[in-house]
């Protein structure tokens, strides 16, 4: 068996960034840039005024003085003339300052009388200008790779860049394999369950940027799940669930061999998820999951989700552990490092009561996985342990 650390290196070698591809902005949240934007244009392009009020020479800002109104300037519309001493525009915010000014005095600030306006007592500070290019200049540059969040597509659009170069999502098929499955909402007999698993680790790829699609059950014969786990290959990655152990129904290793599997590893000193399989058809990534559901989420945590972040070309791949205070005592660990489930609140960590790898319910009820070493030794309450964010 290999530590989880050899087994996420060798996952993450199975895999290439994918190529890019140019997409409009409006579908670009959440993707990686793959090629630096540049500004086409300032922005503001010209200086503009932050509040509604009267554009003038600030030298005519004075508590009292009278100026004569002698335009308009509006958002989108500015006004041609050159303003001189003893005059003042009407302007609005975001308007173009006219030519002349370099103050505006809001509106409150002075008292209107047809064309003439007298500046008030309670004048405030300030130009109430906006400088051409103060947010930023023509050619002012956003560097990738980059993940987009919905700030950086108002950025770019300010920018006047309407498409933006983006690393391709990798398209990823999940074979959930077993006689006892069923989908949800089919009749199961009696001795068969739901497939669940496949539900959180489609929602987890495609977090992390991939297009995930769970494909029809295999069954546990050989001859079904060769076809299936052919088919699997047309994705540009491949997952199966379930069949990885050595039961003679664990056919998954069998098959995949069969099929030109070249194998990096199969096993890992970790609990849960110790018997996951992995290798390449070809140049297609593959991971053979164990099924039991805690098990396939925690390998999907650790090994899926590094694979899909790293081909969609971001660069914080690995999940980051954090630190947290034991609020109990835990027993020594084992020889498989043990990733447990439980709950941390305010710097402080409890461990669930039952760690079996089956328990859907108690790892929905987490929201950490509390990572103990090979052979830790005991640990006392207020100890500080890693854990994982769930
Ligand atoms: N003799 C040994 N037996 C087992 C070992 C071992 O080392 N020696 N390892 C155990 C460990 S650890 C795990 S994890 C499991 C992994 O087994 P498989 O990957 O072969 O998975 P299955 O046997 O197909 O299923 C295990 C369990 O999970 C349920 N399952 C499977 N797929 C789904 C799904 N899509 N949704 C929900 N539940 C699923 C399945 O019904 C079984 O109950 O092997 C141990 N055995
Ligand atoms: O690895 Mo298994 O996942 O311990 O149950």
């Amino acid at each position: 068996m290999i530590s989880v650390t050899e087994a996420q290196d060798l996952c993450l070698a199975l895999a290439a960034p994918m190529a890019t591809e140019t997409i409009p902005l409006d579908e670009a949240n959440g993707r990686v840039l793959a090629a630096a934007v540049n500004a086409q244009r300032a922005q503001p392009p010209f200086a503009s005024s932050a509040m509604d009020g009267y554009a003038m020479q600030s030298s005519d800002a004075v508590i009292g003085r009278t100026l004569t109104v002698i335009g308009e300037s509006a958002a989108g519309h500015g006004w041609n003339g050159k303003l001189a001493s003893g005059e003042c525009v009407r302007i609005f915010t975001g308007a173009p300052v006219p030519v002349g000014a370099d103050t505006v005095v809001i509106q409150e600030d002075v008292t209107r009388q047809g064309d003439t306006i007298t500046i008030n007592p309670n004048l405030g500070t300030g130009t109430n200008i906006r400088p051409a290019g103060v947010d930023f200049d023509a050619g002012f540059s956003i560097d990738a790779p980059r993940l987009l969040r919905p700030v950086d597509l108002a950025l770019f659009a300010a920018m006047n860049v309407p498409q933006v170069s983006v690393f391709s999502k990798p398209t990823v098929g999940i074979l959930a394999t077993g006689d006892e499955l069923v989908m949800p909402g089919e009749a199961p007999t009696s001795d068969q369950i739901i497939s669940s698993n496949v539900f959180a680790i489609k929602a987890m790829i495609e977090d992390a940027g991939g297009l995930a699609t769970i494909l029809p059950i295999a069954p546990d014969t050989e001859d079904g799940l060769r076809s299936a786990m052919r088919d699997l290959q047309q994705f540009d990655v491949a997952i199966t669930i379930g069949g990885a152990s050595v039961g003679e129904y664990d056919l998954v290793g069998k098959i995949g061999d069969e099929l030109g599997l070249t194998r990096s590893f199969y096993k890992i000193a970790m609990r849960p998820g110790k018997p996951l399989i992995a290798g390449q058809f070809g140049s297609c990534p593959f991971l053979g999951l164990p099924g039991n559901p805690v098990s396939s989420i925690v390998c999907a945590k650790l090994f899926v989700v590094p694979l899909i972040k790293k081909m969609v070309g971001r660069k914080d791949i690995l999940p980051t552990p954090m630190t947290a205070q034991l609020a109990h005592d835990l027993p020594a660990n084992g020889p498989r490092l043990h990733y447990m489930r439980g709950n941390y609140d305010n710097g402080l960590v409890t461990a669930a009561q039952s760690q079996d790898s089956s328990l859907l319910s108690v790892l929905a009820a987490s929201n950490c996985l509390i990572i103990r070493p090979i052979g830790d030794a005991e640990r006392k309450s207020g100890e500080t342990v890693e854990i994982l964010p769930l």
